[in-house]
């Protein structure tokens, strides 16, 4: 099966407030989006094209060499768009990965070519949810305890049989911005499988979530 990584990496990084866009922040000396084209290599992708701010195309070529970029959009979902218009029809599968995300370990994406392997035409990885998990009003005040047992969260990458994802982008609005690439599939019928992720796949958000990544990798 050949797979090709899309890596998400045109965010500006607001929450996490750096001076940098986000994928260029470094995590122990690499930036974030070299670990990410990293784990999509080692875990099986053939070739990675990355979605990039477009005014900071130098700086992503130096910072990923060997990777293909394109210039992303205005949300998640317009800079996948844009990578996957690169991606030929030769390849049988998508993986849709965060520069975010960038100590997932290479057996998450394993995990999710094997379940596309064997004729999933969509995957996530998922956790558990660990906490009491509540609705609020709008004052925060609580109304009721969801039962979290078939509550899972969901991390990247996600992994697409390539046609299946190409006619799902091209039936979704232009100005569609959905949290993910799993919900563009369902959103045009396909259904979408899970795998085991991997704590360790934890989002860089906020500074305290790089600091975090900078103790697992001394660790
Ligand atoms: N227009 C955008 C927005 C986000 N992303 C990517 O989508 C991933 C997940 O997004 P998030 O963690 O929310 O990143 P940012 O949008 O950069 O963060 P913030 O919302 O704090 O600005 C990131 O790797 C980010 O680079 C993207 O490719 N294009
Ligand atoms: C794609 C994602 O990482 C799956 O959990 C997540 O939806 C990205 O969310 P964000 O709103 O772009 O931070």
């Amino acid at each position: 099966m050949l797979a090709v990584g899309i890596v998400a990496a045109a965010g500006s990084g607001l929450r996490l407030g750096a001076d940098a866009p986000k994928a260029l922040v470094p995590l122990a000396g690499r930036p974030l989006v070299r670990w990410a084209v990293d784990t999509l290599r080692a875990g099986g992708a053939a070739e990675v094209v990355v979605a990039v701010p477009p005014a900071e195309r130098a700086a992503f070529a130096a910072a990923v060499p060997g990777v293909r970029l394109v210039d992303g959009g205005a949300s998640r979902t317009a800079s996948v768009r844009a990578a996957l218009t690169v991606v030929g029809p030769e390849v049988d599968a998508v993986l849709v990965h965060d520069a975010a995300r960038p100590l997932t370990p290479p057996e998450v994406v394993a995990r999710v070519l094997a379940a596309l392997d064997q004729g999933a035409p969509a995957v996530v990885p998922v956790l558990p949810v660990v906490d009491t998990t509540v609705l609020v009003d709008d004052g925060g005040a609580v109304v009721d305890v969801v039962p979290r047992a078939p509550l899972r969260r969901v991390q990247t990458p996600q992994g697409f049989d390539r046609r299946t994802l190409v006619e799902a982008y091209a039936a979704l609005a232009d100005d569609a911005d959905l949290t993910d690439d799993a919900a563009v599939v369902r959103a045009a019928g396909a259904p979408v499988a899970t795998v085991a992720g991997d704590e360790r796949a934890a989002k860089v958000t906020v500074p305290h979530d790089l600091a975090m990544a900078e103790l697992q990798v001394r660790r």
